[in-house]
């Protein structure tokens, strides 16, 4: 996604360059709340995203992220087929010293406030307990615990779409939906990346593992009979799938430079640093990327299953749609030889405009 000027001080003309529909700032002293709700495009339905709790360098930095972030939640909701708009609301302080039961209820009364335009679930820096002293407040939240009737922890079914894009690649590059002999290296093995690791097992893959956390390294490796990579060497040996599922902007000039592998498929967030400068490079170097927001909605599904009173069932079935809609992105990045996230774009796009039609008579 383009990143927004911050510095240039005409909001107005920011959002229009965005699309954004609202931004509302919450300030709330007597807690500590900091926070900004960005609402990107309530077309197809209410915004749903997460609450990021970061601790910002600036304010420009935060109400960067949140327009990025939110802008991506309606582009992830529409190619994923969901009735849901995108949006996305960051707090802004460390998350280990800042954030307390009254401050994630203060921001459930903004929330509130909203009417249900805008409905959070978990992101960085927040867990489903936060989510649970938001539905305190509103009852426009998901993510919360399973044992009082949440969806809980999104990261199982992220992992089964990640899963799912893959093969869709696979499918592309080689005429075959097994992934068995393949070599993938997972970048980041936390929640997403673990039970990645878990389903490439299942799969018979050849699984390598980096993080930053060299102890986990160590664990994950022993559990899964997986092979550790230092972080500080995984685009210099040789697998056929990076997986990048810890940070974003992974995919740089630098980096594309070192790559050998023929495939990328991850769950990290905007993974490419410049949207229009690195999807180019990819196709141009031959590397097939799927883009992110499509092969990571598991989450976003599971939350929307929760929303409509849907069991974890179908949010599986839903995520196991991620593999035709990749087909269909890089079906159509082939035929118009544009990089895959532009493809994913156009066709995210197009039903937000599609449906726009449909909703001039009541
Ligand atoms: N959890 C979900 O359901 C979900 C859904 C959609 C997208 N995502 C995205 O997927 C990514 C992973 O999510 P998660 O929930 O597993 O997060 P997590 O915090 O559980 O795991 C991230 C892992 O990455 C490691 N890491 C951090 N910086 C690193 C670096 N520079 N190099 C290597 N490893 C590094 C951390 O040590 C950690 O083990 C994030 O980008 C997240 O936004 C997650």
């Amino acid at each position: 996604m383009p990143v927004p000027d911050t510095n240039n001080l005409s909001v107005f003309s920011q959002l229009d360059a965005f699309g954004h529909q609202k931004i509302v700032f919450c300030n709330d002293p007597e807690t500590g709340l900091k926070a900004i709700i960005a609402i990107h495009d309530t077309t197809l339905g209410p915004a749903l995203g997460g609450v990021r709790m970061w601790n910002y360098k600036s304010e420009a930095d935060a109400l960067s992220d949140v327009m990025r972030l939110s802008r991506a939640m309606t582009y992830k909701a529409s190619v994923s087929g969901l009735n849901l708009g995108g949006g996305t609301a960051v707090i802004i302080g460390d998350p280990r010293k800042d954030k307390s039961e009254a401050m994630m209820r203060k921001l459930g009364r903004f929330i509130k406030n909203l009417n249900g335009e805008f409905i959070a679930g978990e992101d960085m820096g927040t867990n489903p307990r936060d989510m649970e002293y938001i539905r305190m407040e509103t009852e426009f939240v998901t993510g919360y615990p399973e044992t009082i009737g949440g969806s809980g922890d999104p990261s199982p079914i992220t992992a089964r779409g990640v899963l799912m894009g893959m093969k869709a690649c696979v499918k592309e590059l080689y005429s075959t939906d097994t992934l068995a002999g393949r070599s993938v290296l997972v970048q980041g093995i936390g929640h997403v990346g673990e039970n990645l690791v878990s389903l490439l097992r299942d799969e018979n893959v050849k699984v390598y593992v980096s993080d930053i956390n060299d102890e986990r390294v160590r664990q994950i490796a022993k559990k899964f009979g997986a092979e550790p990579v230092s972080n500080n060497n995984i685009f210099d040996i040789h697998y056929d799938i990076y997986a990048p599922c810890a940070l974003g902007a992974t995919i740089n000039s630098a980096t594309i430079k070192k790559m050998k592998c023929a495939i990328i498929a991850g769950s990290a967030n905007n993974q490419l640093e410049d949207e229009a400068v690195h999807g180019k490079m990819l196709l141009d170097k031959g590397i097939l990327f799927a883009p992110d927001y499509v092969i990571n909605a598991g989450g976003l599904m599971n939350c929307y299953s929760e929303l409509m009173g849907f069991r974890r069932k179908r949010a599986l079935y839903l995520t196991e749609h991620i593999y035709d809609a990749t087909r269909n992105i890089l079906k159509l990045s082939k035929a118009e030889n544009i990089p895959t996230i532009e493809a994913a774009n156009k066709i995210a796009e197009k039903r937000i405009t599609d449906i726009k039609k449909i909703k001039t008579s009541y």
